[in-house]
Formats: C-alpha cells, sequence, structure tokens
C-alpha cells in the first residue's frame, strides 16, 4: 500500500480495495519502524490520523467521492495545527500547540485528508540542510549520511522514503523545491498569493508560500487543487479563479517553447548535473517542444539580495517570541530586560540568532539604503528580467540545485557554502512567480532535479510539462533502497 501514489490511492478508495483506517495504520506502523533512521517526523498524531480516517470511511460509505477522501498526508511543522504542537523546527516553539488550523489544514481536512502527523523542517525555515532544527537533523533515504535539504527536509524525507505518499511544505528561497530535488520528488512553489500564508508561521512574508511535495506532478496538482485560492484572512492572496490542475496536465507540448538560462548552466554547476537537466531537455523536444537559449542578467545579484531581504524580514517576524506571548519563557528572569534577553538567546538557534542580526543590521538607521533599499532594487531588476523572458518563452528550465544532496555537518561551518546551494531557486521567490523541481536522474547514486519556472499563476503549465515528462520516464518511481 505504501508504494501507491495519491491518485492510484484514490482509485483503490473507490474500489474498495481497503479503506482509508487500514491505509492509515499501515502507514503509521511503517513511520514507527522506520522513522528512528531518518528522524522526517516531530510529531506523530495517530489518535487523529485514525479518527479523520473513519471519518473519511464514513463519508464515502455515505457516497462521497473526492480525490483526497481518505488520503494520509502529513504536515511541515509551521503549519499551525488546533491543539497539536506547532514547533517551527524550533526549541522556542517546543511548547506551542496551536489554538486554531492553517487555511492550507483547515482546506486539505476539508478535502477528506488524513494528517499522519508534523514534519520536522530546519529552526523557522531557516537553512538548505534541515540541520539547524531543534529536535535534530533529517537524513536522506537515498544515503542516511546525506542531509535531505531544507528546509522542508521532514517533509522530503518522509515522502521519498514511503512514509507518507505526500506533504505540504513550503518555500521562501527554496525550500520546497531543493529538498524535492535531493530526494527524487516532485515539488511545487506556487505562485507568491496563490495559496493562503494564514496560519503559517512566519519567515520572510514577502517570500513565504505553501505549496506540495509528492512524488509525481499529477499528486502535485491534486494537492493544490485543494490547497490553493483566495483567502480573506490573507491579505496578500490574490483573488483570481483557480485552474483546473488535473484537467491541465493532458495538453500535449507540442509547440511548446523552453528557455535555457546561460546563466543556470554557469561555473557552480556540477557538470554531471548539466548533463541529466540537458537529457531531460532532449525528451521535452522528442515531445514537441522547442528550445531557446535566453539570459537573466541579474541573477548574479540574488543571493546578495535574497540574504538582506529574507533576514531583514525575518528580524521583523521573530521579535513576537519574546518569552511574554509565545512558546519558551526562561527560567527566574529578574526583570523583563531580562526576560527578552534570555528567552530569546536560550529559544533560538543559531542560524536563527545570525539571521536576526543580519536582518537587524541591514533594516537599522542609517544602513537601510545601502543594503535593504540596494536588495529591493535588484528585486525589481530579477522580476524584470522574468517578465522579459517570458516574451519569449513559455518555460525556463535549467537545474534546481547546483550539486546533489551534500553529507551531514559538511557545510556546518560554513553557512556561506550553503546558501550557495540556492541559487537557482531564489529568484523565483524574489520574482513571485511558480517554480517546480521534478527528478531528472541520478549522480553517483543521488536524485537530481530539474526546475521549471512559468509565468504568474501558470502553475498549470509547470505541472503539465512535468506530467508529460514522466509519462515518458521513470526517475521519479525509483525508491531509495530499504524503504
Ligand atoms: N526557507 C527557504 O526557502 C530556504 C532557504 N535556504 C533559506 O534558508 O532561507
Amino acid at each position: 500500500m505504501h508504494q501507491l501514489t495519491l491518485a492510484e490511492i484514490a482509485r483503490a478508495l473507490a474500489a474498495k480495495q481497503f479503506s482509508a483506517e487500514e491505509l492509515s495504520r499501515d502507514l503509521l506502523a511503517r513511520i514507527r519502524q522506520l522513522d528512528p533512521q531518518l528522524n522526517s517526523f516531530i510529531t506523530v498524531t495517530e489518535d487523529l490520523a485514525l479518527e479523520q480516517a473513519k471519518a473519511a470511511d464514513s463519508r464515502r460509505a455515505a457516497g462521497e467521492t473526492g480525490t483526497l477522501l481518505g488520503a494520509p498526508i502529513a504536515h511541515k511543522d509551521l503549519f499551525c495545527t488546533q491543539g497539536i504542537r506547532t514547533s517551527c523546527g524550533s526549541k522556542m516553539l517546543d511548547n506551542f500547540q496551536a489554538p486554531y488550523n492553517a487555511t492550507v489544514v483547515e482546506k486539505l481536512a476539508a478535502a477528506g485528508t488524513v494528517t499522519l502527523g508534523k514534519l520536522n523542517m530546519d529552526e523557522f525555515a531557516m537553512g538548505s540542510s534541515n540541520e539547524s532544527s531543534f529536535y535534530g537533523a533529517v537524513k536522506n533515504p537515498w544515503n542516511l549520511e546525506r542531509v535531505p535539504g531544507g528546509s522542508s527536509g521532514g517533509s522530503a524525507a518522509a515522502v521519498a522514503a514511503r512514509l507518507v505518499p505526500a506533504a505540504t511544505g513550503t518555500d521562501t528561497g527554496g525550500s520546497i523545491r531543493q529538498p524535492a530535488a535531493l530526494t527524487n520528488l516532485t515539488g511545487l512553489k506556487p505562485t507568491y498569493g496563490r495559496v493562503s500564508r494564514w496560519g503559517m508561521i512566519a519567515y520572510a512574508s514577502s517570500l513565504d508560500q505553501g505549496g506540495p511535495i509528492a512524488r509525481t506532478a499529477e499528486d502535485c496538482a491534486l494537492l493544490l487543487q485543494a490547497m490553493a485560492g483566495f483567502d480573506t484572512k490573507d491579505s496578500t492572496s490574490v483573488e483570481q479563479p483557480l485552474d483546473d490542475y488535473l484537467a491541465a496536465l493532458s495538453q500535449p507540448l507540442a509547440g511548446l517553447r523552453i528557455g535555457l538560462p546561460k546563466e543556470y548552466f554557469s561555473a557552480g554547476l556540477d557538470a554531471r548535473i548539466a548533463e541529466k537537466v540537458m537529457a531531460v531537455v532532449e525528451e521535452l523536444k522528442k515531445l514537441g517542444a522547442t528550445v531557446k537559449d535566453i539570459s537573466l542578467p541579474n541573477m548574479q545579484h540574488a543571493i546578495p539580495a535574497y540574504y538582506v531581504i529574507a533576514p531583514a524580514e525575518a528580524s521583523s517576524n521573530l521579535s513576537r517570541f519574546d518569552g511574554v506571548r509565545f512558546g519558551y519563557r526562561c527560567e527566574n528572569p529578574v526583570n523583563l530586560e531580562d526576560l527578552y534577553k534570555r528567552s530569546r538567546g536560550e529559544g533560538f538557534g543559531a542560524e536563527v540568532k545570525r539571521r536576526i542580526m543580519v536582518g537587524t543590521y541591514a533594516l537599522s538607521a542609517g544602513y537601510y539604503d545601502a543594503y535593504y533599499l540596494k536588495a529591493q532594487k535588484i528585486r525589481r531588476l530579477i522580476k524584470n528580467d522574468f517578465v522579459a523572458a517570458f516574451n519569449e518563452v513559455d518555460v525556463i528550465l535549467g537545474p534546481t540545485t547546483p550539486n546533489p544532496a551534500w553529507k551531514l555537518g559538511e557545510k556546518t561551518n560554513d553557512p556561506v557554502s550553503a546558501y550557495l546551494e540556492d541559487i537557482y531557486t531564489i529568484t523565483a521567490n524574489l520574482a513571485g512567480i511558480p517554480g517546480l523541481s521534478m527528478p531528472a536522474g541520478f549522480v553517483d547514486g543521488l536524485p537530481v532535479g530539474v526546475q521549471l519556472l512559468a509565468p504568474y499563476f501558470q502553475e498549470s503549465r509547470l505541472l503539465n510539462v512535468a506530467h508529460q515528462y514522466q509519462q515518458v520516464s521513470d526517475w521519479h518511481q525509483r525508491a531509495p533502497e530499504g524503504f
């Protein structure tokens, strides 16, 4: 049962091959048995899962037929879940039980999904390796000595290891696409504003976006259909009708114009990954696509701009964690200042503190113009590059990451080298456009991802291209040994 995709589960449940309760019990047993090797779950919600699974079975018995009715999923631990710990991977929120559900959680529950638990992640989503989590690093099921990527590393590891067929993630600078690439999965970062951020613990509010991580584009389409949509509770959510993502999958690719940006195939890219990416391009050509070389000239400024803007917003967002209103409070504070200082000093980990300091500095009087304002101007130039490129091509294609998964601990003392792994993903967040990563093969037994980018609100195009590629390739069907 654990080998099935969401689409296959939907068919099997409809055909009464097994019940949602049987499926959930099977997966919960797998989590108990296998997750100690991976550490992908922070909380397993067994009681809730069985209750939701039984409810889904009753709804089906009463004649309901939704595709996600009884489908097991798990949420990244920054989506608020009512009455359930929502830690954001931090000691700061280790004792926090959300008093309400995030819109994404609410919508997926209404569609009949079964929540198996909450997934490990980099602390406050700051990281690309899942090593900054208060709950310990997550291991990559393809090689237990390697990182699964981050910050949605728990989501990626759990889905890749077939502990759950799909999961939610969030992507501020690559946190859905990069772990998907490093674990042989398909992950979609929707257009900024497509999925509600209400109840998603904020990191960098102008960049954060929730989305699905699954094995196939088809499953991502199923999840996006349920997750996306306008939400009056999120002022940045956009009132625009949803496409029929499932229907879009079967569009033929004849005439599709693919742009290959020269900056995506530059010096820092592992040549073996470049080869895999170009092999995908050849397959897409066979399906009728045409290819054009393009340029995104401001890409080289993306990392410095992102690592000013994201920490600046984080320093503001994280000021709410003061030991008074939420989460961790230090013992025996002598006065208010001591309470603030020690609660924050003891509650946050090293990477989070680093970013709060960088962000506070970038926003401080006298430096604002030199850093934050300049970064915002670069952001506009990056957006303009994409808008210009999409006048000539329908999708942009390149590698998701410059390297395959690295060894646990390898970059701990060199944060900038980890920041550099985001080079191909962060531009989509800065511009707000949608991006998808899908499996493109293996280098030394480690998965490699190819990234597709499209104009605003064209998630259906990304899912369509990925699905068509997955009809003629089988990388996405490969499972890591032992899982
Ligand atoms: N959150 C993300 O999208 C990951 C990115 N590496 C960051 O640390 O900001």
